[in-house]
């Protein structure tokens, strides 16, 4: 028997295709960098850059950018044995725009249908899924089936943390208005949820830090986890309600921060650190995150977050 992974994600993918030129629109920008991407998939690699055994389950098109995929998987470290292909459905490709600090356009190709979309359930090792330390799943991986069942069975059937983003992509929803519905299947289904203020108020119809988390807690999970940007996190369980300031940086890109911050959380649970330590760790990562251009290139080691965060209470 293998062992078990600290991490597994399940969900999008994508390359994420990322001006080389900042403050410029689309049709201005002259070249590009071609980094790995898809939320879930960033995740991974964040967790992989603390050391911990992670994999994604996710699927590509039969293409070089699929083969790209795996590649850049292997490199950082992540296990790409759940990372099949569809023949017929290109890989997806993210492109964005970058206007700092706080604006920064997503633009995805995945037509005719995004392949990570194309999960089945029956696919599914339920087992490596069962015995994973944490599941981490999407809600934009509820949007169509047959991953919507997918992920619900990853989470219903895993018995550790099962962590659902509250990840909101309206674009990546043919009926944006289905998306309140599943995030609250998966909420009954997981034992940690993760949101920014507008995927809190999608979830659970409140954008009010606290009430948000209230309301999450109040759908099954254990914890709740408020993700507000420059306004730093709220993290509740039924004890405790903790808060962590944002680490104050120069922002290049904002893309990459919540998963940076996902991968840290993850890190923070696994080594069992107090509350307040996990979300302080994970705002300074998604802060690093937010200060570099890349996503899944620019996770951070864990003695970089450290030394931003002595920095900060030094300075
Ligand atoms: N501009 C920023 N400055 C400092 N910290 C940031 C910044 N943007 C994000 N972070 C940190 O990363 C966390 C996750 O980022 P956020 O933008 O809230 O997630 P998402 O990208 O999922 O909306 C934030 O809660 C915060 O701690
Ligand atoms: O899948 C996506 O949402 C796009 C990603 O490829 C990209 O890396 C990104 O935007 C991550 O954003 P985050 O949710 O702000 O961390």
């Amino acid at each position: 028997m293998t062992e078990p992974h600290d991490l597994v994600t399940m969900g999008r993918v994508s390359v994420d295709i990322y001006p080389d030129q900042v403050g410029r629109p689309l049709e201005d920008v002259e070249s590009f960098g071609k980094y790995l991407g898809g939320s879930p998939t960033n995740v991974a690699v964040a967790a992989a850059r603390y050391g911990r055994r992670a994999a994604v389950v996710t699927r590509t098109g039969a293409d070089p950018f699929g083969r790209y995929v795996h590649k850049a998987l292997k490199e950082y470290g992540v296990d790409d044995r759940f990372v099949t292909s569809v023949p017929g459905l290109p890989t997806p490709l993210a492109f964005c725009e970058i206007f700092p600090p706080d604006d920064f356009p997503l633009y995805f190709y995945r037509y005719p249908k995004a392949p990570d979309l194309e999960i089945h359930p029956h696919e599914l090792d339920l087992d490596a899924i069962g015995r994973a330390r944490i599941v981490w799943a999407t809600v934009t991986g509820l949007s169509q089936q047959p991953s919507r069942e997918a992920t619900l069975l990853a989470l219903g059937a895993h018995t550790g943390h099962a962590v659902i983003d509250l990840d909101y992509r309206p674009m990546l929803w043919d009926d944006p208005g289905e998306a309140p519905h599943w995030a609250g299947r998966a909420l009954e289904r997981a034992t940690v949820a993760v949101g920014n203020l507008e995927e809190c108020e999608v979830a659970v119809g409140e954008r009010e830090p606290e009430a948000a988390a209230r309301a999450i807690l109040d759908r099954g999970p254990d914890l709740a986890i408020v993700k507000m940007g420059p306004d730093g996190v709220l993290a509740a369980t039924r004890e405790e309600t903790v808060r962590a300031p944002a680490v104050k940086v120069d922002v290049a890109n904002g893309l990459g921060a919540g998963d940076a911050f996902g991968g840290a959380v993850c890190h923070g649970l696994l080594a069992g650190w107090d509350l307040e330590r996990v979300i302080a760790f994970a705002g300074a990562a998604g802060a690093i995150v937010a200060s570099r251009i890349a996503c899944s290139a620019a996770m951070p080691t864990e003695a970089e977050v450290d030394a931003l965060l002595a920095e900060r209470r030094t300075g």
